[in-house]
């Protein structure tokens, strides 16, 4: 039987990846805290707390988490399988990191530099958020030589920062090179590349956005070998919205790639 990569598959398996990381990253957090000696009556009460401290509903940080990193994959498989040279470092560095023989576990992640590379390319070329969260000033105030009166709503339109041939040579070229230096980072400092955002309303979710989506792709990437169907036309054109998603949905095929079937079942 023939199986297809599909977004709403990516979506089901992250929210279930979603639920159990959350959970680790929970009793961490109560870990960490009753260590220091703090206690809460229960762990309910310090959920609550999180989340209303935050300003943010549980549905807010599902749908912020959830639709955001889905898309990610689905962007970042599509330029893989649109770039054949990529793929392949892709995989020689998988090979290399993880081997055929074994699966991905949380140890290999940070060794995959040139994976790393691919997704910071695809954040640049496809921000899933492209106008970050509206800003708007209490007082009025200048901006690189424009004067933005108090009460403005102001969109900062990242999709445009990481296309202009300013900030990047052949801006749409896909190149994952320009990120294995080990310069760039999520952290909103460099205003040329800001998928997660900056300042005061930068993703708190970042550690677990960016943790998810490499062990996601990696597992994908290693665990199978993929191809597009025959006469499937590929496009990467993308359709406006609360996040920018793939306009058509990518579908690729998978086969086995690891070495032992008995692999698939861990
Ligand atoms: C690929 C993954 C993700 C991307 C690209 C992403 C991107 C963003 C961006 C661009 C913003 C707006 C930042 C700004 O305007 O400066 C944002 C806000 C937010 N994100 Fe993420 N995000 C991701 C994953 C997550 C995850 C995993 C969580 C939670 C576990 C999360 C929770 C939030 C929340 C609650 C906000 C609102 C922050 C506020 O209003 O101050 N995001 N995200």
């Amino acid at each position: 039987m023939v199986r297809t990569f599909h977004q709403d598959h990516v979506f089901f398996l992250l929210v279930n990846c979603q639920k159990i990381v959350a959970k680790i990253s929970f009793f961490i957090l109560v870990g960490i805290m009753s260590e220091n000696g703090q206690n809460f009556p229960t762990k309910f009460v310090l959920w609550e707390i999180l989340v209303r401290n935050c300003r943010f509903s549980s549905s807010d940080i599902i749908l912020a988490a959830t639709d955001t990193t889905s898309t990610m994959v689905e962007w970042v498989m599509a330029e893989i399988l649109n770039n054949p040279v990529v793929m392949r470092k892709v995989q020689d560095e998988l090979t290399q990191v993880i081997g055929t023989t074994n699966i991905v576990e949380e140890s290999h992640l940070h060794k995959l530099t040139y994976l790393d590379g691919v997704i910071k390319e695809t954040f640049r070329l496809h921000p899933p958020l492209p106008l970050l969260i509206q800003r708007c000033p209490d007082e009025s105030c200048k901006v690189g030589g424009y004067t933005i009166p108090k009460d403005t709503v102001v969109y900062i339109n990242v999709w445009a920062i990481h296309r202009d041939p300013k900030n990047w040579s052949n801006p749409l070229e896909f190149k994952p090179e320009r990120f294995i230096n080990g310069k760039w980072d999520y952290n909103g400092n460099n205003v040329k590349f800001l998928p997660f955002g900056s300042g005061r309303r930068i993703c708190p979710g970042i550690p677990l956005g960016d943790k998810m989506l490499t062990y996601m792709l990696a597992s994908l990437l290693n665990s199978f070998e993929w191809n597009l169907p025959k006469d499937e036309e590929f496009e990467t054109s993308d359709e406006f919205g609360f996040v920018t998603k793939k306009k058509k949905s990518l579908v690729a095929i998978p086969s086995q790639r690891l070495s032992d079937t008995s692999l698939y079942m861990r």
